[in-house]
């Protein structure tokens, strides 16, 4: 029997957070995390209860029509951002190549808690939410700052720099943890921190928040 996939959405937008914030973009949002929200009680999505399953042929018609509406087509180069939940449990060999050969750029949002196979992508951001994780490179570290404001395992630049010890990645950021009962992102230890990091560390921002888009 054919492999179905559990999605939550798929919607056009721009990638809002990261080295390619601003490009315009597809996302593919799976149901499923292997985490959670006793893990992650800030999450800041629902991937709990999937939306469509949908075999390969599906989900790729699905794709297109959310890419017709969005962009006026599947334009080549247009950046596909696989999401989720946690995309890597689902996203696969058949999915991969079905949506480069329409030309669509892989983009992968995983909390590296198992390795990716960095050759399904062409992106590949890593988010870890438990001070041990797999996957140690890729092209983005996005570290959420959890800081002193909220529990999680980034409340200073030392465990900062002890996470992200012993990786390879393109870009290192550090994004503001959005907590709306506690008054939104905390960009003002956020940016402390980065300053006291120094480089290769940078602020990452969640513009589609501030642009009030998806
Ligand atoms: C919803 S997660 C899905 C992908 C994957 N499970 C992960 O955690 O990276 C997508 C991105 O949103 C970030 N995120 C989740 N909740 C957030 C919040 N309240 N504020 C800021 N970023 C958040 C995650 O760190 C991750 O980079
Ligand atoms: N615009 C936009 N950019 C994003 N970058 C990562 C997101 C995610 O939820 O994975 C996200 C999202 O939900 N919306
Ligand atoms: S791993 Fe990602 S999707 Fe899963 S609960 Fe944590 S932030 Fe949310
Ligand atoms: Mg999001």
């Amino acid at each position: 029997m054919a492999r179905k996939y559990a999605i939550k959405e798929v919607f056009a937008t721009l990638q809002g957070e990261g080295a390619q914030a601003g490009s315009p973009a597809v996302f593919l949002r799976f149901a499923g995390c292997n985490l959670g929200y006793d893990v992650c009680p800030w999450c800041d999505t629902d991937w709990v209860k999937a939306e469509y399953t949908l075999d390969l042929e599906g989900t790729l018609a699905l794709v297109r029509q959310v890419a017709e509406e969005g962009f006026g087509g599947e334009v080549p180069g247009l950046l596909l951002v696989a999401t989720g939940g946690e995309p890597s449990l689902q996203f696969d060999r058949p999915l991969s190549d079905a949506l480069r050969a329409r030309g669509y750029r892989i983009s992968m949002e995983s909390n590296g808690s198992r390795p990716v196979d960095r050759s399904l992508v062409d992106w590949l951001t890593v988010s870890p939410k438990q001070p041990e994780f797999a996957q140690k490179d890729g092209d983005e570290l996005k570290l959420l700052f959890t800081g002193t404001s909220t529990a999680g395992i980034t409340p200073n630049a030392d465990a900062v720099r002890r996470i992200a010890s012993e990786t390879r990645f393109g870009h290192y950021f550090l994004q503001a943890v959005d907590v709306p009962a506690v008054g939104g992102p905390n960009y003002g230890e956020v940016i402390h921190t980065v300053m006291q990091l120094g480089p290769p560390w940078r602020l990452s921002v969640q513009t589609h928040k501030v642009a009030g888009i998806p």
